[in-house]
């Protein structure tokens, strides 16, 4: 039967909406990318970690270090984008991405550079997968290098409309925070906005964000009252019912829930509220989406159909045209009615 489920999870046409570029690349990938000397204690430290499937979170963050050094070069940028397209379209069945990154300058590479390195890996892309980019901004720097970075968002956004569809805000959640001018300004100039919200409890940011009302919520993990969220701030966002971005390895790995069945999700799965399963980092959690199905499967009780529902429902929360969701639904449609028999009706 779990053959079955991990079957159906992959074939599953499916849409992420919340996936970090440097987090998402495979470990193999890291590691042509990374052109350390090998002799060092260093590289030893770096390939151990990655030889763990299990991660402390110093440890995964020790990893978006790595992935850092590894792409800081437009050519390790425009090589990472593609590789992480290819992972999620062939070992993954994902149809529609939105990839999320933060613009990097390094040595010989401006933010401009970074962005347009990975829009033209986009561009470029010729699988059966729709990508979309997100733009990050990291909590933890100053508000100068956070409009510096803003600014570079808006110059790309209006020289790649096409691709770059929004804006979320990142980062260590214990450092720096929400900055609503500069998201209202993103918002002003048409883009959308996602953003990292109670990933730890802390009630006064969460209502200046719930009132400043994302498209979408990364995580939401200390907001209803029973995972330690204030009764006031889940009555605004009872009000606006804001699609939550839930990624179940991730917050298991980070501590933040304590396990894949006390995880916040059966909430918005009880309340038929929205949401919608993604992976955050796949390199760094060893995970995948179809993992994440099947997790959902597993520790929520749901049906095959009930995954299908999440997928079709999905793409009324990603951030591209009406003309895309209506191909995305149609896609969705088609792969119900061709499984309908073996999947939907089995008792
Ligand atoms: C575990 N939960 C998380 N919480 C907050 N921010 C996270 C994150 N996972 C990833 N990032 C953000 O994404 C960056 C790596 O990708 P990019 O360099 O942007 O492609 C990290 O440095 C962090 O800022
Ligand atoms: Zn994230």
């Amino acid at each position: 039967m779990m053959e079955d489920v991990d079957d159906f999870c992959f074939d599953l046409p499916k849409i992420e909406l919340h996936a970090h570029l440097n987090g998402s690349l495979s470990d193999q990938c890291l590691k042509k990318l990374n052109c350390m000397d090998e002799s060092t204690k260093e590289y030893k430290r770096i390939a151990d970690v990655l030889d763990k499937t299990e991660r402390t979170l110093t440890e995964c963050f020790e990893v978006f270090n790595i992935a850092h050094r590894a792409t800081n070069t437009v050519d390790a940028v425009y090589k990472a984008t593609q590789s992480v397209i290819r992972d999620f379209y062939l070992n993954d069945h994902v149809v529609y991405l939105e990839l999320r990154t933060t613009p990097r300058a390094e040595e010989g590479m401006s933010k401009e550079d970074y962005v347009s390195a990975v829009v033209r890996a986009i561009k470029e892309n010729n699988l059966e997968i729709i990508v979309k980019l997100i733009l990050s901004i990291d909590r933890r720097h100053s508000t100068e290098e956070s409009l510096d970075t803003l600014n570079v968002i808006l110059k790309m956004k209006t020289k790649y409309p096409d691709v770059i569809v929004g804006i979320d805000l990142s980062g260590n959640p214990h450092e720096g925070k929400f900055n609503v001018d500069l998201f209202q300004k993103a918002r002003d100039n048409g883009l959308k906005t996602s953003i990292h919200c109670a990933e730890i409890k802390n009630d006064e940011e969460v209502e200046n964000i719930l009132t400043f009302g994302p498209d979408r919520l990364g995580h939401a993990t200390f907001l209803h009252p029973s995972f330690g969220g204030s009764q006031s701030n889940w009555d605004i966002y009872c009000k606006k019912k804001i699609p939550v971005e839930c990624c179940l390895t991730s917050n298991v790995i980070c501590g933040t829930s304590k396990s894949f069945q006390e995880h916040h999700i059966r909430e918005w799965i009880k309340s038929s509220l929205p949401f919608c399963i993604c992976t955050d980092d796949k390199g760094v959690f060893c995970t995948s989406l179809k993992k994440e199905y099947e997790m959902v499967v597993e520790h929520h009780g749901l049906e095959p159909k009930d995954l299908w529902q999440i997928s079709y429902n999905t793409v009324d929360y990603i951030f591209a045209s009406d003309e895309i969701k209506t191909r995305l639904k149609v896609k969705l449609m088609n792969w119900y009615n061709s499984h309908e028999d073996e999947l939907f009706n089995s008792d």
